[in-house]
């Protein structure tokens, strides 16, 4: 099967409800032991640089100012201006408003602008408005667009509606990378997420996304772990390669950590790279900061050495 354009309301709903269901304690039994899994200190650094590697650093505030988001490009080009073999970050996540701002800011840093458009964070908006939203967010430089689905049309059932509304914001993406974000949290059950996953990358996701960090709960192990199961079953049957990004309240180096075991057990090593997976954070680069210097130095830097996210 590989990413079709047309497909029927039925022959959609029939191929999703057909997936096989998810064994819920499974999951999170799985995730819970993964995640208790020890590295040692020399995997730990390495695993450390990986995950700043894989950060995408958002500021999505009402209060975002052309300040805030210049002082976060700063950060994440250098997120450590008294080491310089820190990595810079994927990408600077924020509002269409501020893609203008970030692009000028990052030129020539190959630090990735994404923007997230489609009326985040609830996607209620009429599609002409998603789209135009889309369109300026990628007319303005940004080189990863990150749509919300329309949750009420999934769980209505409604899935060719959200189907539809995937390829026509990829066909408006351009050469600009799509990421489709489901709000787990508001889609109930894992069988749901397995269900969003493959009608997102059937209808042509380049990532696929958990959480706008608006709702709660957000990121999870397992719900990340039913996801990677996904892209790796996809790839399986397509030959086709989609990323994950499990986004909001991963704060910690020890969570951002599990994320990667995680990956590395689940979809395997091919996924453990910037390209094909990321955390979407506002504030766990400081912690990736703090705990880095601490490893190399025996120190603990304390929050107030790096400038704030
Ligand atoms: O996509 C990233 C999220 O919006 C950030 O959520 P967070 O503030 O909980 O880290």
């Amino acid at each position: 099967m590989s990413t079709e354009t047309h497909v029927s309301a039925a022959e959609l709903r029939a191929f999703l409800h057909g997936l096989p269901g998810v064994d819920q304690v499974g999951a999170e039994e799985r995730a819970a032991r993964l995640a208790t899994r020890s590295i040692k200190t020399s995997a730990k650094a390495q695993a450390i640089d990986l995950a700043i590697s894989m950060v995408d650093l958002t500021t999505l505030e009402g209060a975002d100012t052309p300040g805030k988001v210049r002082a976060l490009c700063a950060k994440g080009v250098q997120p450590d201006p008294g080491d310089p073999d820190v990595p810079r970050v994927a990408a600077i996540c924020v509002y269409p408003d501020m893609v203008g701002v970030a692009v000028e800011a990052l030129r020539g840093s190959g630090v990735g602008v994404a923007s997230v458009a489609t009326a985040f964070p609830s996607g209620r908006a009429p599609m002409e408005a998603k789209l135009a939203d889309t369109r300026a967010a990628v007319e303005a430089g940004a080189t990863e667009i990150d749509m919300v689905i329309d949750r009420g049309a999934f769980l209505a059932g409604d899935y060719l509606k959200v189907y539809e509304e995937i390829v026509a914001t990829k066909a408006a993406c351009g050469e600009a990378h799509l990421k489709v974000i489901f709000e787990t949290g508001e889609l109930v059950t894992y069988d749901n997420v397995r269900r969003a996953s493959w009608l997102a990358m059937r209808a042509g996701a380049d990532f696929i996304k958990t959480s706008t960090g608006k709702v709660s709960p957000a990121a999870t192990l397992p719900v990340t772990l039913v996801m990677l199961e996904a892209v790796r079953d996809f790839r399986a049957e397509t030959g086709r390669q989609v990323g994950v990004k499990p986004a909001g309240g991963i704060r910690t180096t020890k969570d951002a950590i599990k994320y990667l075991v995680l990956v590395n057990e689940t979809a395997g090593p091919d996924w453990l790279t910037p390209q094909w997976f990321r955390l979407g954070a506002s504030s766990l680069l400081n912690d990736l900061l703090m705990q880095r210097r601490k490893l190399a130095t025996g120190v603990y830097s304390g929050p107030d050495y790096f400038t704030l996210d």
